[in-house]
């Protein structure tokens, strides 16, 4: 694969994770689960539907699993993990959302999982498949689930929650919840509600004084007094449906890749923005990047920050990460037209 996500090569083959479970996450995207469903029967015609609490009922290998809840998608893929541990893998199709709950159900068991993107940004899905594969190139994964392959991956451990991509604070928070706010009223947006939100958040104070510090490989910790407007980490390339803040960065390579700018103006994010498509962004001398095992960070002023993690908003007074090495076991699928 041209531009791989992954430092090392696959470790596993299809063959030593027969048990399969599709985990359809209702609550994502436009809501193309149940037609989902169809194309995966199509694959795998002697798939079986379960509920949760199902798992295993039937002789089958593979079964087909929509969320009837908002805890459903992690509770899918725990009742699998205890079923069938190292045989395991739990194929999630929905959004960075459902990708990062699953994520989370599965850090530090042995099951595996894998993504179907179905949902609005899809970020961490574009890691691995490069731009929106959209509905058609959802089908195709469906299929290439038969040639999979698997390795571990690292998780940025955040205060309690494990990120599989991206976690950012400030601004780009504030943008991604005006954007939920706008998809939850329009559905329809889909992606295009990121764009409308920098518009809506035009007038909103972007930079913050920060405390921070961050360890580098074999360096001692740096501490840092610094006004950013855009502070990024990540072992995920992508945000806000397929910008692209941390062009390199791998999802396995054992570190977390951390991008934080100067403060910038509107003009310098209009700019900023544009240049993350291309990736040109590095080499402007606003903007600050290295690789990382470890950040901490707070506002200056004591008040509490506003974070996401693979979209999900949180609120606290201090951020811990923690680049944790191999926390998880993903599949990677290969599109044909790749
Ligand atoms: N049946 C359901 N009822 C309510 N919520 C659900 C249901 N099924 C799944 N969910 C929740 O809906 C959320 C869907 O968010 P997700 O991020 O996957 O999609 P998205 O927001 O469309 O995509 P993206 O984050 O990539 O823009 C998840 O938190 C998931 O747990």
């Amino acid at each position: 694969m041209d531009n791989s996500p992954f430092s090392s090569p696959a470790l596993q083959t299809v063959e030593e994770r027969p048990r399969i479970r599709f985990i359809l996450s209702k609550g994502a995207g436009k809501g193309n689960a149940h037609k989902l469903a169809k194309e995966i029967l199509a694959q795998y015609p002697s798939a079986k539907h379960t509920e949760l609490g199902q798992a295993g009922i039937y002789p089958s290998d593979v079964e087909i699993s929509l969320t009837r809840g908002p805890d459903h998608v992690s509770q899918l893929a725990t009742e699998w993990a205890q079923m069938w541990g190292s045989q395991g893998v739990c194929y999630v199709a929905g959004g960075d959302g459902s990708v990062n709950e699953v994520a989370n159900a599965l850090a530090g068991t042995d099951c595996a999982f894998g993504v179907i993107p179905a949902g609005t940004g899809n970020d961490f899905a574009r890691n691995l498949y490069g731009e929106d594969t959209g509905y058609r190139g959802s089908i195709e994964l469906v299929a290439a689930t038969k040639h999979a392959q698997f390795g571990p991956i690292d998780l940025l451990q955040v205060n309690d929650e494990y990120c599989v991509n991206v976690f950012s604070l400030g601004y780009d928070t504030e943008v991604l919840r005006k954007a939920m706010a706008l998809q939850r009223r329009f559905r329809s947006l889909g992606s295009s509600a990121y764009k409308a939100a920098v518009l809506r958040t035009i007038f909103y104070q972007k930079a913050i004084d920060l405390d921070f510090e961050y360890q580098e490989p074999d360096s001692p910790a740096r501490s840092m007094e610094h006004t950013c407007t855009v502070f990024v980490v990540g072992n995920g390339r992508m945000y806000g449906g397929g910008y692209r803040p941390l062009p390199a960065a791998m999802l396995d390579d054992g570190q977390a890749d951390l991008l934080y700018s100067d403060d910038l103006n509107l003009l310098g994010i209009g700019r900023l923005l544009a240049s993350y498509r291309r990736g040109t962004h590095q080499s402007s001398p606003k903007v600050h990047m290295t690789r990382v095992g470890s950040v901490s960070v707070r506002r200056s002023d004591g008040q509490p920050l506003l974070w996401n993690i693979d979209g999900i908003v949180f609120e606290s007074d201090t951020v811990q990460i923690k680049n944790i090495p191999r926390a998880v076991n993903l599949a990677r699928l290969s599109l044909v037209s790749e």
